[in-house]
């Protein structure tokens, strides 16, 4: 089967272009390490070339391993040939720990450099945690400077290509522009057509931030998700008029916002599905149905981390 070629933008700050398309790694329940290696070399070989992984999802090591495999099946020729994004997790996002949750990082995936690093949470957990909902007592504000100088050295430091953000709201964007001295390249935030991101998105373009989507499908089947975008009606009718899938619709929409998106699958008849995107474009028609579905939020981090004040406050932020 032909593997697409996908397109990628110059992001601000950052030596390398992103693909427009990413394979998300973070699957519900956790895949093992085999079915994440096998899923992912076989997105190579459908064309995918930007990996989304973060240290929380356990996918960096499978992800070793398949960029491994991909070298030695000659899938790819180089590393230099992949994008690949990781995050830095809340346990160690404050300034003393950020260079070295990096290296921790690279260490897991076996790479010199990564191309993104993104700070993945607005907010701090004082310790290490391996299960979720947490307690109180350790969620405690983002100390923007400190973690975004921790960033910047990442990158000063050659250990990343690019750095950006993730879940941060206008407000908090805004704080780390006042200090910045490399700006975010990124805020990647969950966007789809239930949940729009209109105001994220007009702040953003205004501020030279670029958006990576993330559940553009509204991550079905996983707990922090829900099927209301795959089994939409309006979404199915257009699908239907185009003679496309629900899931290509949600995806083209996505892109045709400019936006970049990171989606998840790792069966490889959807995976392929998923790039056919790049061909073909919604009518303005479709756009404005699209544009009237009632909003909401799929996401929300009080119902992963608990629903605790400070991350209520998080939630409530655009
Ligand atoms: N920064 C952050 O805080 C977050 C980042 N992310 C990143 O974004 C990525 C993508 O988002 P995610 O939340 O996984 O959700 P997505 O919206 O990409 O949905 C993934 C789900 O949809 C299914 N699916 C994929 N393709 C199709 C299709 N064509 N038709 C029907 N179902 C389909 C997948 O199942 P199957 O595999 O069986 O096809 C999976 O269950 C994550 O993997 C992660 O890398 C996600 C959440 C938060
Ligand atoms: O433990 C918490 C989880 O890792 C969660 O907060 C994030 O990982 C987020 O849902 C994501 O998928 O990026």
């Amino acid at each position: 089967m032909a593997c697409v070629t996908i397109p990628s933008v110059i992001l601000k700050g950052c030596e390398k272009a992103m693909p427009l398309i990413g394979m998300g790694t973070s699957s519900y329940p956790p895949a093992d390490t085999e079915t994440a290696k096998a899923a992912i070399l076989e997105a190579i070989q459908a064309g995918y070339r930007h990996f989304d992984t973060a240290f929380a999802y356990g996918s960096e090591k499978p992800l070793r391993e398949a960029i491994a495999e991909a070298l030695r099946l000659g899938l790819i020729q180089s590393r230099d040939e992949l994008f690949i994004t990781t995050k830095l997790w809340a346990s160690f996002a404050e300034r003393t720990q950020v260079v070295s949750a990096c290296k921790m990082s690279l260490e897991n995936l076996q790479l010199e450099y990564v191309d993104m690093y993104l700070i993945h949470l607005p907010m701090r957990l004082t310790e290490m945690i391996s299960r979720t909902p947490v307690a109180e007592e350790i969620v405690r504000p983002l100390d923007v400077k400190g973690a975004w100088e921790g960033m910047e050295e990442c990158k000063n430091l050659g250990l990343t290509k690019g750095i950006g953000l993730s879940n941060f709201s206008c407000k908090k964007i805004e704080e780390v522009l006042s200090i910045a001295k490399i700006p975010p390249a990124l805020n990647q935030v969950e966007m789809n057509p239930l949940w729009q991101q209109r105001q994220l998105r007009e702040f953003c373009r205004a501020k030279g931030v670029h958006i990576t989507a993330y559940s553009p499908l509204g991550a079905n089947n996983t707990k922090w998700g829900d099927n209301r975008i795959v089994e939409s009606d309006v979404l199915a009718n257009i699908a239907k008029a185009r003679g496309k899938t629900t899931a290509q619709v949600a995806l083209r929409w996505a892109h045709e916002q400019g936006v970049s998106i990171v989606t998840k699958s790792f069966n490889k008849e959807r995976m392929r599905q998923n790039l056919q995107i790049l061909d073909w474009a919604l009518h303005s028609e479709d756009l404005e149905k699209i544009s009237q579905l009632p909003q909401r939020k799929g996401l929300n981090l009080a119902s992963i981390m608990g629903p605790h004040q400070l991350v209520l406050e998080l939630d409530a932020e655009v």
